[in-house]
């Protein structure tokens, strides 16, 4: 057999930075196997105790940690930069194909993977008072990394995507028309690349075709959403214009009566601003109980911490009378599905949002539910009419997945593929 010469392979590596407020998480992978070269994670930016802690996966080496002031994203991106350089994985490799951003709202002109030039970022900068504590933050990871590799595809995916195919009587508040309709104000929906991708990979689990399955899917992280997908499309979901609506939060209060603002702004004098950080991150567990982790709640839980008991309670009557309300949404359920921090690590919070549903079909296994595992699985018993389910997210691959598909996107029938 002789080996093939000739140009060197195309590049099939990319970067995936997803940018929050203060940290920047981020994975290296190789679309030819989905292998992870490395992953790491910037923390605490903007404060004088940053961390970095970097895995280099490909050299099979330990994990680095360090802390030390990271000022700003710029400095994260530049510290992110030269850890990989330092396996050798360095951001002016030649086999990176694109760098693929997580970008929380895309409104209602950015429903796929895009790639970004100066109209888009525009658009994503236009969108900041929707994501206030989201898109900033991947406003500055874009331009440092186009500023990185200014020769590399930047591709955006963006959160609001996969719920643009909710319907208008989902998507629609109930409020005046016009107005909604001159200042874009209706409801979008966030996280739907873990939706997207969870609620795939649930339909293998179960063993079912995509398109005969519905699912009740619930990404509990420090943010958290439900969302109601019948036959692989968002039909309902619990983040509204912004990523406040919904459940109870780490810091964000979720469903609340929005008289609630007008009143605080006339009996307590808050300015909108005021309530906005009040609600996004002084609410939630947060302000419930002073601790937004669930681990930490749980443990106080256990110790008879009164407080933190209301918070987990809110917490999980919020996640109830969800699960109720996409019921009756998608009238028939193939399982309920936990994902994110929260999902797929808090047995607790899985058992007593279920608990007592048996009429509806729900349940489950003690001993299932309560087994740590890093894989898919079922924790409902055997017989149960509706399987409850823990499916660890991977929104990094999803991105990557997307942001490689479109910059290896055949351009259309070229001088081979035409007709000739
Ligand atoms: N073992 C665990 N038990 C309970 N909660 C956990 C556990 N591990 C992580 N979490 C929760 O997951 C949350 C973070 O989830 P994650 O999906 O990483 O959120 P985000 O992407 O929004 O930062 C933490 O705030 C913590 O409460
Ligand atoms: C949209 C959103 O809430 O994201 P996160 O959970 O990462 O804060
Ligand atoms: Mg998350």
């Amino acid at each position: 057999m002789t080996t093939p010469t000739g140009p060197s392979p195309a590049p099939t590596r990319v970067l995936v930075l997803n940018s929050g407020s203060s940290s920047v998480k981020y994975q290296l992978i190789d679309m030819a196997d989905r292998s992870r070269l490395a992953v790491g994670l910037a923390e605490r930016i903007g404060e004088e105790t940053s961390a970095v802690s970097h895995q280099p996966l490909s050299t099979g080496g330990d994990k680095r940690e360090w802390q030390g002031e990271l000022a700003d994203h710029d400095a994260a991106l530049a510290a992110i930069a030269q850890e990989l350089a330092a396996d050798g994985l360095g951001l002016d490799s030649p086999e990176l194909a694109a760098i693929g951003h997580r970008v929380v709202h895309g409104g209602l002109k950015l429903t796929e993977p895009t790639v970004i030039d100066d109209a888009v970022l525009a658009e994503i900068e236009r969108l900041v008072p929707v994501a206030p504590l989201h898109n900033p933050a991947n406003v500055t990871g874009i331009r440092t990394a186009q500023r990185l590799r200014p020769d590399l595809p930047q591709v955006a995916v963006f959160d609001t995507a996969f719920h643009s195919s909710m319907p208008e009587h989902a998507a629609r508040y109930a409020i005046d028309v016009e107005t909604a309709d001159a200042h874009r104000v209706r409801r979008y929906g966030f996280h739907g690349t873990s939706h997207a991708y969870v609620s795939r990979k649930a339909a293998e689990l179960l063993g079912k075709d995509a398109a005969d399955t519905n699912l009740i899917v619930l990404h509990l992280g420090n943010g958290a959403s439900a969302s109601a997908v019948r036959a692989g499309r968002c039909e309902d979901t619990s983040m509204g214009l912004t990523p406040l609506e919904g459940l109870v939060m780490g810091t964000r209060s979720g469903d609340i009566d929005p008289a609630v603002v007008f009143h605080l702004g006339r009996v307590a004098g808050m300015s909108a601003d005021e309530v906005d950080d009040l609600l996004n991150k002084r609410s939630g567990l947060l302000g419930l109980c002073g601790a937004n982790d669930m681990r930490e709640i749980r443990r106080r839980v256990d110790a008879g911490d009164p407080a933190a008991r209301l918070a987990f309670d809110i917490y999980i009557h919020r996640l109830r009378k969800y699960i109720g309300a996409y019921y009756a949404v998608l009238g028939r359920v193939d399982a309920v599905v936990f994902t994110a921090g929260v999902g797929e690590n808090a047995a607790p919070v899985r058992e007593a949002a279920v608990a007592g549903l048996e009429e509806l079909g729900l349940a489950v296994d003690g001993d299932l539910n309560a087994a740590a595992g890093k894989e898919a699985r079922l924790i409902s018993p055997a017989s149960a009419r509706v399987k409850v389910a823990v499916v660890p997210t991977d929104e990094e691959l999803e991105i990557a997945e997307q942001s490689y598909a479109l910059v290896t996107a055949s351009p259309g029938p070229g001088p081979e593929g035409g007709a000739g």
